[in-house]
């Protein structure tokens, strides 16, 4: 690959047959002996990122360590994991005796490089639950493979999480639905995996869960229907809904034609993440709980005279404006998640 990722052919040029060797060539003649064998004219530094980008071979031991080094560094063993969307590190600014690990001091962690995702790792108390939030997540356009996208979530889990809360920014597509609505998700379609690509693809560790997980019923009733009561609780429950997300590549918008596809296939809410998490989240046995805020409105018809292409400002925008709801959402359903007995105990396996 050059730089610009276009293929280079074996005389130097590229195949589309236009340009010759990039200008800078010259300056990435230290090639490695592996990039020169693929007529890579990435410079050594480049190669070797992409290498550590698309590496995604995270074994049991090395998710314990980083777990450990977690566990270790902040003195705490959280119960709840909170995965923080676009425009959403507020979640995790409510955070009280926070520890704070950035994502580049972690072992073995990748980082964050999408604006509105802070790459920072917050572990402390929220309602008197102990918790560790990601404020910033890895989304498979980064360059991430999905398992390397999701692996976070089985370090919470070797952290003692037992529950998920994974949020994200999303276009909603359901008609009714309003900017600044949130979306509880009951159900996903995984786009990514319709096209053969998995968080699990590769051999499985029953450490974690099974070769072949069930997924129905993966976001949590009970879970679920509390999030109703405090939305009729904080007067929004209005502007909240339960529906169907679909997390696609990115990092484009859908096109129109993609958008008729998804409302076809029973889509409400349509983003960039969360699927591949909640998968990885279930297949280790953790509760999931999870919702979008709709950032902006899908335009699923040719002739709409609205201005109505998506971009990320107004996603952020979005985000910040209705980040106090998402929060008190959030810290009041890990109150009740709190006041419940931890599971494991005869009690806790009758509730949630
Ligand atoms: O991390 P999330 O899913 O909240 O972020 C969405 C999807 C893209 O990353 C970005 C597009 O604006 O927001
Ligand atoms: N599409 C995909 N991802 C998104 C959108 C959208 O419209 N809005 C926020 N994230």
């Amino acid at each position: 690959m050059t730089g610009s990722g276009k293929v280079a052919t074996s005389n130097g040029n590229h195949s589309n047959g236009h340009s010759n060797k990039p200008a800078d060539y010259t300056a990435r003649e230290n090639q490695t002996d592996e990039a020169k064998k693929i007529q890579c004219y990435l410079t050594p530094e480049e190669f070797r990122a992409v290498r550590i980008m698309q590496e995604d071979t995270y074994p049991y031991e090395v998710i314990q360590e980083i777990a450990d080094f977690i566990v270790k560094g902040s003195g705490m063993r959280p119960r709840i994991g909170i995965i923080c969307g676009s425009g959403l590190g507020s979640l995790a600014d409510i955070i009280q005796d926070a520890k704070v690990f950035e994502y580049e001091k972690i072992p073995n962690f990748p980082v964050s490089t999408v604006e509105g995702h802070a790459g920072k790792l917050v572990v402390g108390n929220l309602e008197g639950a102990c918790v560790m939030a990601m404020q910033g997540r890895f989304h498979f356009y980064e360059g991430y493979p999905l398992a390397k996208c999701s692996m976070p979530v089985r370090v919470m889990k070797l952290c003692g999480v037992e529950y998920l809360f994974a949020t994200n920014a999303a276009g909603g597509i359901n008609p009714k639905y309003m900017v600044g609505d949130i979306m509880l998700m009951h159900d996903h379609v995984n786009m990514l995996g319709f096209a053969g690509n998995s968080p699990l693809q590769g051999p499985n560790d029953p450490r974690f869960g099974p070769r072949f997980p069930a997924l129905v019923n993966s976001y949590n009733k009970d879970l679920i229907n509390k999030a109703l009561e405090i939305g009729k609780a904080m007067g929004i429950e209005s502007n909240m809904h339960v529906g169907v997300y679909s997390c696609l590549g990115g990092p484009t918008y859908e096109t129109i034609a993609e958008l008729k596809a998804l409302r076809l296939m029973g889509v409400d809410a349509v983003g960039m993440s969360t699927v591949h998490e909640v998968i990885t989240a279930r297949h280790c046995d953790m509760k999931v709980f999870a919702f979008s805020l709709i950032t902006n409105k899908c335009s699923i018809e040719y002739d709409d005279k609205r201005d109505q292409e998506a971009n990320h400002e107004e996603v952020m925008a979005v985000a910040k404006n209705r980040q106090k709801a998402c929060c008190e959402l959030v810290s009041r359903l890990i109150r009740e998640i709190h006041a419940m007995p931890p599971s494991g105990t005869q009690a806790a396996k009758t509730g949630v």
